[in-house]
């Protein structure tokens, strides 16, 4: 297979002092990519080692300790190959295990690793939750201001209120089974098989191991990959199908994958998802006579339902 090329991602600031130029930045990034770097986003670098630290000690534990915390209500720890992003392949499940939060204010739904054995776990979590969803809430007023409506316009709609976003803590093995079960390499193992994201956008950091791969035209076969290649400092953000379907396609929810690369690799995946209660339906913006809506209004929580649905058979 030939040697994927570098994506040319567009680098937003998010403190410029020109929305106006800014928000024309963001609408070309999402209508020809779906994907952009964010910087100067306002979570210290400080944070983000601690997180990353927290992360590698809660993976370091023995499996039965992590056990002991086994996704519930979406929430706890996804051991390894529980998750098949990708429903279409018979691959067996991804090879990476994850740890999700949900919204703070329903914390009695999240599960946390004890005092005794992580005791810096619990509020290094919520403060980068805190701060990662600060700095999406004012990406998304750019946002609003990129499809030509108020900057305001996702809270006055009730998006933003109580938002169903989680944080996924992700640790990527070093070894990768590369056989399938009957010892035939027929099945390929994916760090994170193709996928799209479900919510409005994803806040992404990894620790600059390389692996993560964008596919433009998700309709063409074969398939062109571009390496997402790593900026210090910098959150990589992408558009999800809930933001695809508001803004009927002209932004694009792109398929993205992580491939093996023989390196241990840890990364935190924010998804702020609108309130469940939110209706997603096409922007007048976004729709005319010659271009109808595509899909049909839905509710967030309904539509989110089936997606996790989907990804974990269950
Ligand atoms: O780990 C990564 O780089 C990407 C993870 C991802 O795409 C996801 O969890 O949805
Ligand atoms: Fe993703």
């Amino acid at each position: 297979m030939a040697e994927a090329e570098a994506a040319k991602l567009p680098i937003i600031d998010l403190c410029s002092s020109d929305s106006i130029s800014t928000a024309n930045s963001i609408r070309q990034a999402c209508v020809d990519y779906g994907f952009f770097y964010l910087v100067n986003h306002g979570v210290e670098e400080e944070l983000l080692a601690r997180v990353f630290e927290e992360s590698r000690k809660f993976f370091s534990l023995p499996l039965a300790a992590k056990m002991n915390l086994l996704r519930k209500e979406n929430r706890g720890y996804a051991p390894f190959y529980a998750e098949n992003l990708d429903p279409s392949s018979r691959s067996k499940g991804d090879s990476k295990e994850s740890f999700h939060i949900g919204p703070l204010e329903k914390s009695c739904l999240n599960q946390w690793p004890s005092q005794e054995l992580l005791p810096s776990w619990r509020p290094t979590m919520e403060s980068y939750y805190c701060k990662v969803l600060s700095a999406g809430k004012r990406l998304i007023s750019l946002i609003a201001l990129a499809l030509n409506l108020d900057k305001d316009y996702f809270e006055k709609i009730g998006a933003l209120d109580k938002p169903e976003s989680f944080l996924r803590v992700l640790h990527y093995p070093e070894t990768f089974v590369i056989s399938g079960e009957l010892g035939n390499s027929e099945e390929e193992i994916f760090g994170a098989s193709a996928h799209s994201d479900y919510g409005m956008i994803t806040l992404l950091v990894t620790d600059g191991v390389p692996g993560l791969q964008v596919c433009r035209e998700k309709f063409n076969e074969p398939r062109t990959w571009e390496n997402v290649i790593h900026r210090n400092g910098a959150f990589i953000v992408n558009i999800g199908d809930m933001m695809e379907r508001w803004t009927n396609c002209l932004f694009r929810s792109t398929l993205h994958r992580v491939m093996p690369t023989g390196q241990e690799r840890y990364s935190l995946a924010f998804f702020l998802e609108p309130n469940v209660e939110c209706i997603v339906q096409c922007l007048e913006s976004c729709c005319s006579e010659s271009s109808p809506p595509r899909f049909a209004p839905i509710r967030s929580g309904d539509y989110l339902k089936e997606r996790f649905r989907l990804t974990y058979g269950s």
